[in-house]
């Protein structure tokens, strides 16, 4: 089996993975979205990156051999202050924050469907976390309660607190001293609070504008750090191999994952690796909701609001695997220009309809921390032993190479085609059979060795904006002549 070697933010090297229990399988999570508003495509970054790496564990430890977990925040301040917004008042509060986060996943799942990427294992609502009924199924407040029975927590004012001078090794993730955390994390001196690093386990509720649970320490909400630490210990256990999410989830959400997790579970570790994606960025700035500068990737996928045309999440796929995980992406007009390319040509060489399996060269460049531009050159390579298109074993790679990687053959063409059509009519009624015709007539005059004529054919079709592209095949030495929209 290849050597898997993956970064860990936490000693800050690659190592050579290895799972903790090879019985119980790969068992990785990662951070999931908030959902109250369509997910923009800087928050696609994360959800793609992990697919590959979950592609690229499924195919190292077997499919049944590896658990993702990536849960839904759906109890949150800002999905309350929504709902409570567009609140009518004809059904409960709670009835209306339920319809909003469940129409805000389902926009969720069809764009990360779009772009290819595989559903997790488990989707663990936060809502179904904070209290369960069974005394042995782990849950927020069962944390909360064993955090307080080993002084690690303390109540006041009806909040929960995690006493952050209670854990000593606070801040190894981050590597930054309390002193710089104060300053870098904004932190809220609130009168509950012991110490300002201190954060919120639990929170009271309004009964008449937020959610809320029924617990020891009255009607009320959890934080946010916390709702992870329950979901990864019930399904993945108290330690477990993969922690994934963006780089800004390092601090200080990351962090207190930790201090919660290990210090209820009395372990020494929460995940063995943590991994961290760079940011999408636009014009040197992260794209985030609150800078305002970001698209979605509903509008990039279904409106023209992105370089003046829609584009497919294939495009958008390519055009986030080209970077290395851990840099930072500049989202382009070029950059998904560049991508179209790629992949019209790949799609154009590769054999259709094969079976999902990589090459060990593409096996061996994702093994090396996920190295996707060394996967994607890899390609680039197989791609130019190909001598007829869509035809031979080199062609074959690469089409089950393409469908290993998460491309969908189908869903590209059909875009294309769309594409080629609104750019025929834009062009003033030229259409597919018109093309058609002029390309026979020109092969007739090849023939003819009348090259005038067929000079002339090319011409006038280019000056149509479609270019013509002839290739021999050599078993027969026939010419064949292609065409696609020039731009
Ligand atoms: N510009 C970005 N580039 C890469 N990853 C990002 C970016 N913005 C958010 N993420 C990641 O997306 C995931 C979902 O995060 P979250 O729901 O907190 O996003 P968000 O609150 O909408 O972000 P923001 O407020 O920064 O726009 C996290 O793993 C986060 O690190
Ligand atoms: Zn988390």
């Amino acid at each position: 089996m290849a050597e898997l070697k993956l970064y860990d933010t936490l000693t800050r090297e690659k190592r050579l993975f290895a799972p903790l229990d090879p019985a119980r399988g790969v068992r990785m999570y990662v951070c999931g979205p908030t959902v109250y508003d369509f997910a923009h495509i800087g928050n696609a970054r994360p959800v793609i990156v992990f697919d590959v790496l979950f592609r690229l564990l499924r195919h190292l430890y077997g499919a049944d051999h590896v658990t993702y977990v990536r849960n839904i925040t759906d109890v949150d301040d800002k999905i309350n202050k929504r709902a409570f917004e567009r609140w009518t008042h004809e059904r409960p509060l709670t009835a209306e924050i339920r319809a909003l986060t469940d129409q805000t996943l389902a926009q969720f799942h069809a764009d990360v469907d779009a772009l290819g990427c595989l559903r997790p294992t488990h989707e663990p609502r936060a809502t179904d976390f904070v209290c369960r009924p069974e005394p042995s199924a782990l849950d927020m407040v069962k944390i909360i309660e064993r955090l307080i029975a080993r002084g690690h927590a303390y109540v006041e004012q009806g909040h929960v607190l995690f006493d952050v001078p209670s854990m000593p090794a606070y801040g190894r993730l981050a590597r930054r001293s309390l002193d710089e955390m104060v300053a870098g994390a904004r932190v809220d001196v609130a009168p509950y609070k012991r110490d300002p690093m201190d954060f919120v386990l639990w929170k009271p509720s309004d009964p008449e504008k937020e959610p809320g649970w029924e617990s020891p320490w009255g009607f009320g909400r959890p934080g946010w750090h916390i709702e992870c630490s329950a979901m990864s210990g019930a399904l993945l256990g108290e330690m477990f191999d993969i922690h994934g999410g963006g780089i800004d989830l390092v601090f200080p959400h990351h962090e207190n994952e930790i201090a919660q997790s290990c210090c209820a579970f009395g372990t020494e570790r929460m995940a063995n690796f943590w991994m961290h994606n760079g940011f999408l960025m636009v014009e040197g700035e992260k794209m985030s909701k609150s800078l305002g500068n970001f698209i979605t990737i509903r509008e990039l996928l279904a409106s023209d609001r992105f370089g003046g045309q829609n584009w497919v999440g294939d495009v958008l796929r390519l055009a986030m695997l080209k970077t290395h995980y851990r840099q930072p992406i500049d989202w382009t007009v070029e950059g998904l220009n560049e991508s179209t390319n790629t992949l019209d040509d790949w799609f154009r060489l590769a054999a259709p309809d094969q079976p999902a399996e990589p090459s060990p060269a593409v096996i061996a460049a994702l093994s090396d921390d996920l190295n996707t531009p060394k996967t994607i050159a890899e390609l680039h390579a197989l791609r130019n032993h190909i001598r007829v298109p869509q035809q031979g074993q080199d062609a074959e790679e690469l089409g089950r190479n393409l469908a290993f990687l998460g491309f969908d053959r189908a869903q590209f063409a059909a875009w294309q085609k769309g594409r080629e059509h609104a750019v025929l009519q834009a062009l003033g009624g030229i259409d597919e059979a018109d093309i058609g015709r002029l390309i026979a007539a020109r092969l007739a005059a090849r023939k003819a060795r009348n090259f005038a004529e067929s000079d002339r054919i090319r011409d006038e079709l280019a000056a149509k904006g479609i270019a013509l592209m002839d290739a021999k095949d050599p078993a027969t030495g026939e010419l064949t002549t292609t065409w696609k929209v020039a731009r």
